[in-house]
């Protein structure tokens, strides 16, 4: 038997004894940087002074240039190690404070001895850098800790399984450096810890999970045979912190060769990056690029149009359902979200080889330079073996040519005379100046008037045919636009596509691309033009991935074909139209080399409340609660609308004494949240969360399910959970995304009937007031 008192100081003790070796370490790296910052300064206010500059010949030129490059070179380099030592000096002052959180005794088979390992955010060396008194939590070793209980355990280094026995497990909690708690476990990682841990009000911002990671989401985080990683995870059970975990992980292992630049993580709405953009940061780690799907997606649209958000597609979906257009809007979105339709794109590309690609005419001054016809002529001369953008490439290398020739017949102009004739005395003065440097002057000409004519007829000519070569360069004589058209006018002659056809036009005419549409004119755009891909990204991290469709899925696999991928989501969340048929996470995208990975432990919401929620949805048995206990939900069935208002309030009160930090009210679409506004904005103090809020802030929200995604709070209010509200099949989902995002308590109100899927909730999981 331990004696718990004396173990008590022993790590008192050594938690002590680190810290003073951290304080050693930080003064030596301080003096080491203070060093480093004197040099920089030094180079920044002598940089000039240190370089040698020398124009008068072309060999002087090259030293001079050589000369700032070293000068430059040294100072980055003098810079780079400046930023590493802070780092360094920010990652100690963190571990000062909470060295460590767990701790293994391991004796590995073939040896006697037990090894200690304590494991933290960070790894530390002793003065000698000759003996680990901290591991980081991603070295191979650590991995114990997640994988296994005391008893036999093994783990994989790069070279090798080693196997042995685990003789102690033991966790602490370590505040502003003072050893507040400690605990030996015994199975799975303290379940005290994580009660701890998950009792905790919820946060602005998502927290770093390390010291309690789970098995299973272990084995997310430090897979890395698949290029496809694919994890089904039930609401709240560490999805999004998992993936997070692992981006850590991988910046650890590659840090030689991957950067946080290297990876992109697109989440499902803006306040979404605010809310996660403090756990890597809190590892010591820069964080990764962070983008919505649409807004990157956008931004390669080379054309102003005006693009529908999957917001505004969705409360359209949601309330416009006696719009005339309706049910071809639902038939849209099926098409333009499945293979089939990009089978149909690719098809249609293999008919665009011969014939039907539309250009745009270059005109210059309002002039006809070259037209559309003449471009397409040229284009359908060029070898039909090439592909459609190679060819492009060759079009533009003859537009370019061709622009030349115009800028030459442009100089002698008489719009251009005129424009030099006006110019101010100074420019010509440069010109003079500039022909000097030529040495075009013999001296004393007569016509020194007329060559600074001509420079300066060249130069205003060249400058105006600028943005003409850009354009070109940019392929923006191709019109995808009217491509698009065109591919959606051969939709009408396809049997059953006739509608839908017609409705995407009459948006396209007014200047709107549907959301359903965005990727696929991405795609035509891309095959048309070569893709546009980002070569930088080796990572890509989709959270919420059950939202994609299958069109879009393939484009991204079109569009990284080299980047490893780790898709996060849950068939049970998938809210957008085009999703929801799924019985399973993207059944249908297929990578050959893929794992996928289930989570059906919810740790987020207490044991009451999983209870209710998994009875929401089919199969819902399968997902276990974590054994924390809570209030049972509550739903209220009210008359009228009009007492809505002293229900909710009554209630708001209440959690805002109870000290609930962040209290949601939930509503299906954005007009039901101005409804509540208007009750209760003047009221009580409620912020609106709209899809351009930014910053995920505490108090009481109002919001739409579909910007909840992700985001969890206190308690949760939901607005009208009523059988009108959400009856259908389909709003059986929204309101299960809904009613997860509560930690605490749960409460649902009802205006009319409750919807049918509380009703098959047993009634022993909530309490009907
Ligand atoms: N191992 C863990 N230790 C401590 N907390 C955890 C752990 N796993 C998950 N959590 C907590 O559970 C909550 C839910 O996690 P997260 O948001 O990552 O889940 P998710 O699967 O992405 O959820 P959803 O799909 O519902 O948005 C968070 O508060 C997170 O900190």
């Amino acid at each position: 038997m331990r004696d718990v008192t004396n173990e008590m100081k022993l790590e008192m003790a050594r938690i002590e004894r680190i810290k003073s070796e951290i304080s050693h370490k930080e003064t030596q790296l301080l003096q080491g940087a203070g060093g480093v910052q004197e040099d920089i300064l030094h180079l920044r206010k002598n940089f000039w002074e240190d370089v040698t500059v020398n124009t008068d010949e072309p060999d002087d030129l090259i030293e001079t240039h050589a000369s700032i490059k070293q000068q430059a070179e040294m100072l980055a380099e003098r810079e780079r190690s400046h930023g590493q030592a802070t780092k360094q000096i920010k990652t100690l002052s963190k571990l000062k404070n909470s060295p460590y959180f767990g701790r293994i005794d391991f004796v590995e088979d073939s040896e006697e001895q037990v090894e200690d390992i304590y494991i933290g955010i960070a790894s530390l060396m002793d003065r000698d850098d000759q003996e680990f008194l901290i591991y980081d939590w991603r070295a191979p070793i650590s991995s114990l800790y997640y994988d296994y209980s005391p008893g036999y355990a093994e783990y994989e280094t790069p070279t090798e399984t080693i196997h042995g026995e685990m003789v102690l497990k033991r966790q602490y909690v370590i505040k502003e450096g003072k050893l507040k708690n400690m605990f030996d476990t015994g199975i799975t990682i303290g379940d005290q810890m994580l009660q701890e841990v998950l009792s905790n009000q919820a946060n602005q911002q998502m927290k770093s999970i390390v010291a309690t990671i789970q098995k299973e989401q272990n084995e997310i985080i430090r897979n890395e045979r698949s290029k496809t990683l694919i994890v089904q995870g039930v609401a709240g059970s560490g999805k999004t912190s998992a993936a997070l975990q692992r981006i850590a992980y991988l910046l650890y292992r590659h840090r030689n060769s991957l950067q946080s630049s290297n990876i992109m993580l697109f989440s499902p709405n803006l306040m979404f990056n605010s809310y996660v953009a403090t756990v890597l940061p809190e590892l010591g780690e820069d964080n990764m690029q962070q983008d919505t799907f649409q807004k990157y997606m956008e931004r390669k649209i080379s054309r102003r149009i005006d693009v529908e958000s999957p917001f505004e597609q969705m409360e359209y979906v949601l309330t416009e359902h006696q719009h005339s257009h309706y049910k071809q809007r639902i038939q849209n979105i099926d098409l333009k979200s499945s293979i089939a339709f990009k089978d149909i794109i690719d098809q249609f590309i293999e008919n665009l080889s011969n014939a039907g690609l539309v250009f745009r005419h270059i005109k210059f001054r309002g002039e006809l330079l070259l037209s559309a016809e003449e471009i397409e002529h040229h284009f359908y001369s060029l070898d039909r073996a090439i592909s459609i953008p190679n060819r492009m490439e060759l079009v533009a290398a003859w537009l370019k040519k061709k622009l030349r020739q115009f800028e030459k017949e442009q100089v002698t102009k008489d719009w251009v005379l005129e424009e030099v004739e006006l110019s101010d005395k100074e420019t010509y003065l440069r010109a003079y100046r500039k022909l000097q440097n030529e040495q075009r002057f013999e001296k004393d000409t007569f016509d020194d008037f007329e060559q600074e004519q001509a420079l300066l007829a060249r130069e205003l000519v060249k400058k105006k045919f600028k943005p003409l070569y850009k354009q070109v360069q940019a392929m923006r004589f191709v019109n995808e636009f009217s491509v698009y058209r065109r591919l959606n006018q051969v939709l009408e002659s396809i049997e059953g596509y006739k509608e839908v056809g017609e409705l995407t036009q009459e948006y396209l005419n007014k200047g709107v691309l549907l959301y359903e549409d965005m990727t696929p004119y991405l795609y035509l755009q891309d095959r048309l033009k070569g893709k546009s891909i980002d070569p930088l990204i080796k990572h890509l991290f989709i959270d919420e991935a059950q939202d994609y469709n299958a069109f879009q899925m393939a484009y991204l696999q079109y569009l990284f074909p080299h980047a490893k991928m780790t898709l996060l989501g849950d068939f049970n969340q998938a809210v957008y139209a085009h999703s929801r048929h799924k019985t399973n996470l993207l059944e249908e995208f297929h990578e050959e080399d893929q794992a996928r990975i289930e989570l059906t432990q919810s740790y987020r919401s207490t044991r009451q409340i999983v209870e209710f929620t998994r009875s929401l949805i089919p199969n819902g048995e399968a997902i276990k609660p974590f054994n924390r206990s809570g209030l049972l939900p509550v739903v209220t069935e009210i008359d009228e609308k009009n007492s809505i208002y002293e229900h909710l309030k009554g209630k708001i009160m209440k959690l805002k004494k109870a000290n609930h930090e962040t209290i949601a009210i939930i509503c299906k679409t954005e007009k039901e949240c101005k409804e509540v506004m208007d009750l209760l904005g003047t009221d009580l103090k409620i912020k609106h969360i709209t899809p351009k809020t930014q910053d995920f802030e505490r108090g009481i929200l109002v919001l739409p399910i579909y910007l909840a995604k992700g985001i969890e709070f206190d308690a949760v209010l939901i607005y009208n959970g009523s059988n009108k509200n959400y009856g259908s099949s389909f709003d059986r989902y929204l309101l299960y995304t809904a009613c997860t995002r509560a930690m605490h308590e749960l409460y649902v109100f009802s205006i009319g009937r409750k919807s049918k899927w509380i009703e098959a909730v047993p009634a022993d999981s909530y309490i009907e007031e």
